[in-house]
């Protein structure tokens, strides 16, 4: 004979303002001591929930947030209610992003550094899309950040996170050379190109997005220096700190993440994953997002072409034929 000493309610997540009745008629029949709310790894956000607890007086005690017994996360109302009203949860993300390290990471810091000198090499893009990758789900890291779930719902996570993964191989089958570079090296000679989409089994074209995407990055990084901004500060490292006051910064401004999303591809288009780099180096660089913000306030045309070029494909093969005399994305934001 089994005598339970807990009962726990697990609840569907999505069930929305059936929890109130749900959770009231299983209190009433099982008395029930703790919920489980489950599926927030998905859209849910888990609102009825409220209702449940309140007319329960019960409290959430573990979420779900996959499909395994290991996806049992502790239920924090911070986070809960932050996600709840759409704006984030800002202090899981630093968490997980100071958990990664990353200011012990070698190439991390280099980039870092490149960054302050406003160069950012493919190598550098390289770093970047390593780092987000190494984030964990996508989806995940996208509910944390003030107004990108959406985006990611519109693009898919494995759309996206092959994207990435695409990227990735791409720069993977770099020379040395070609990834230390400014990756002007692929404009003088295009040949280089065929060769790089040959080793990561990609077309030409797909090279060229990586290229120029990674020279939008250093376009930023180039702006970036020349307003000079407040990143020499001592003490400015990245950290816990600089990072909260980052995210407090966007979160202020939640139309500037899709803004950036946006402009990098967003939906739809070979360009489509674009916007990944960018939100990775703004995570890990606090100084980024508000260069790029002042970047973008005052160069607003920039936005446009950069979206109409990432949505044109017809316009990357014009540019792919006229590679030569081509100054690019880069001269762009001069
Ligand atoms: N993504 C995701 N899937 C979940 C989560 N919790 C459960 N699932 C999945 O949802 C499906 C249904 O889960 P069950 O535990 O069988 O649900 P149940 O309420 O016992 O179902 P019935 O016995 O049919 O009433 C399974 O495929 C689970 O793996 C979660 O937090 N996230």
């Amino acid at each position: 004979m089994i005598v339970p000493t807990q009962t726990i309610m697990v609840m569907d997540g999505s069930i929305g303002q059936a929890a109130e009745s749900q959770a009231k008629a299983f209190k009433e029949s099982s008395q029930f001591g703790s919920i489980i709310l489950t599926k927030m790894d998905g859209h849910a956000r888990g609102g009825g929930a409220i209702s449940a607890v309140a007319t329960t007086k019960t409290p959430i005690v573990f979420i779900g947030t996959g499909e395994h017994a290991t996806d049992l996360e502790i239920f924090k109302p911070q986070s809960f209610i932050s996600k709840l009203l759409g704006i984030g949860d800002i202090q899981s993300l630093i968490e997980h992003v100071q958990s990664l390290n990353l200011q012990d990471d070698e190439s991390h810091k280099k980039t870092i550094e490149n960054f302050k000198e406003g160069k950012f090499t493919l190598r550098d893009f390289q770093t970047q899309m390593n780092n987000f990758m190494k984030m964990g789900p996508l989806t995940n890291i996208a509910s944390m950040i003030p107004g990108m779930s959406n985006i990611m719902s519109q693009v898919g996570e494995e759309e996206t996170s092959s994207k990435i993964k695409n990227m990735i191989y791409i720069m993977d089958s770099m020379t040395t050379k070609e990834l230390d570079s400014d990756g002007r090296i692929f404009t003088q000679e295009p040949e280089r190109i065929i060769r790089v989409a040959r080793g990561a089994g990609c077309t030409a074209v797909e090279v060229e997005m990586v290229l120029q995407q990674q020279r939008m990055m250093s376009a930023m990084a180039v702006n970036a220096k020349n307003m000079g901004g407040p990143q020499g500060a001592p003490g400015a490292a990245p950290g816990g700190n600089n990072m909260a006051r980052m995210m407090q910064q966007a979160q202020q401004n939640p139309g500037f993440m899709q803004q950036a999303m946006n402009m990098f591809g967003g939906a739809g288009g070979a360009g489509g994953a674009g916007g990944m780099p960018d939100m990775s180096a703004m995570m890990n660089n606090p100084n980024m997002i508000q260069q790029a913000q002042q970047m973008m306030r005052q160069n607003p045309g920039m936005m446009q072409q950069a979206q109409q070029m990432m949505q044109n494909p017809g316009m990357m093969q014009k540019m792919m034929s006229q590679f030569g005399g081509m100054g690019g994305m880069g001269g762009m934001g001069n």
